[in-house]
């Protein structure tokens, strides 16, 4: 489902002392199916745009069209559930928003809430368990037993089983050791695949950007200041430095080695890149294949 901005302000407390302009003239589309990701500095105004996504924000002006719905600001809060169904958010830290005594109810919850039968709401909880990779014997623990992993992918299982056609990341993995992180983002391409979802993910990762993400949204002060692939966004150094934004891991190391002479082009994102890149460039003598003077 694609989601598309068209010349949307946003303004929190408007017209009090306090009012914050956090967007100004968005014009953006997340394409349906795209794996998306929403990058840039702090305060920039990544959660206030992803609020817009399923209409817990409305805009102050313009329009944001949800697959079919157009949400204006005049748009009424009655009739956005089913809205809302389509588009899951999982916000930071999930876990903490676990709150049934047993992790079935908790996945149940939300489909029961839109007026799905308790067996069948307990049935498709056991299914989207298996999905986020827990085993069905947790289904009858209290979810505040679990590891922190478990917990998160158990709220994420609640998101999940309202089968949504857009999934929404806010920071997933922040908190997560490096393993466990790892273990999360194959789970969103996995899910992505499987359940045919667009996903948005918010993130300060580049590394997750350049191996997970196939379109880039770069916001600077409440504006979008460039849409493109993770190749075209993370091949000017120069401009992300200048909005405050890093290099993926293997990209930084590829400019290195570029200013001592190496030649990339197109400059490597990922490690599998990198390695290709080099295996190309490389000499066979460096890889053991070399013909030595004995023979
Ligand atoms: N509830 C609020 N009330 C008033 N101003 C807010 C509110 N939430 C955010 N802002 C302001 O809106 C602007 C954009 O903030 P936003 O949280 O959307 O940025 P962000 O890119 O998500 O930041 P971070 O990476 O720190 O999460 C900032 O100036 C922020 O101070």
């Amino acid at each position: 489902m694609a989601i598309d901005f068209k010349q949307v302000d946003f303004t929190y407390q408007p017209g009090t002392p306090f009012a914050t302009k956090a967007l100004t003239d968005i014009n953006v589309t997340i394409p349906d199916g795209s794996y998306t990701a929403l990058i840039g500095h702090t305060g920039s105004g990544k959660s206030t745009l992803l609020q817009h996504l399923d209409a817990l924000l409305k805009p102050t002006s313009g329009t944001v069209t949800i697959g079919e719905r157009v949400i204006t600001p005049t748009t009424s809060n009655k009739d956005l559930k089913s809205l809302r169904q389509h588009v899951g958010i999982v916000f930071q830290f999930p876990e903490n928003q676990l709150f049934e005594e047993t992790v079935a109810k908790d996945i149940a919850f939300g489909p029961q809430n839109f007026g799905v039968s308790e067996a069948d709401a307990l049935k498709t909880a056991a299914k989207m368990l298996a999905l986020v990779g827990l085993d069905a014997s947790l289904l009858e623990r209290s979810p505040f037993d679990l590891s922190g992993g478990q917990m998160r992918r158990v709220a994420i299982a609640g998101v999940l089983a309202m089968q949504p056609k857009v999934l929404v990341l806010d920071e997933p993995t922040a908190g997560l050791d490096p393993q466990g992180r790892l273990d999360m983002m194959e789970m969103f391409a996995r899910l992505r695949h499987e359940q045919h979802l667009t996903v948005v993910l918010v993130t300060h990762q580049m590394d997750d950007v350049a191996n997970y993400a196939d379109h880039v949204i770069v916001m600077d002060q409440g504006r979008v200041v460039k849409t493109g692939t993770p190749q075209a966004i993370f091949k000017d150094p120069q401009w992300l430095v200048e909005h405050q934004l890093g290099l993926p891991k293997t990209t930084a190391f590829a400019q290195q080695l570029m200013a001592k002479g190496m030649q990339f082009d197109p400059v490597p994102l990922t490690e599998d890149q990198l390695a290709a890149a080099l295996v190309q460039q490389l000499p066979a003598s460096a890889f053991g294949g070399a013909t030595t003077h004995d023979e």
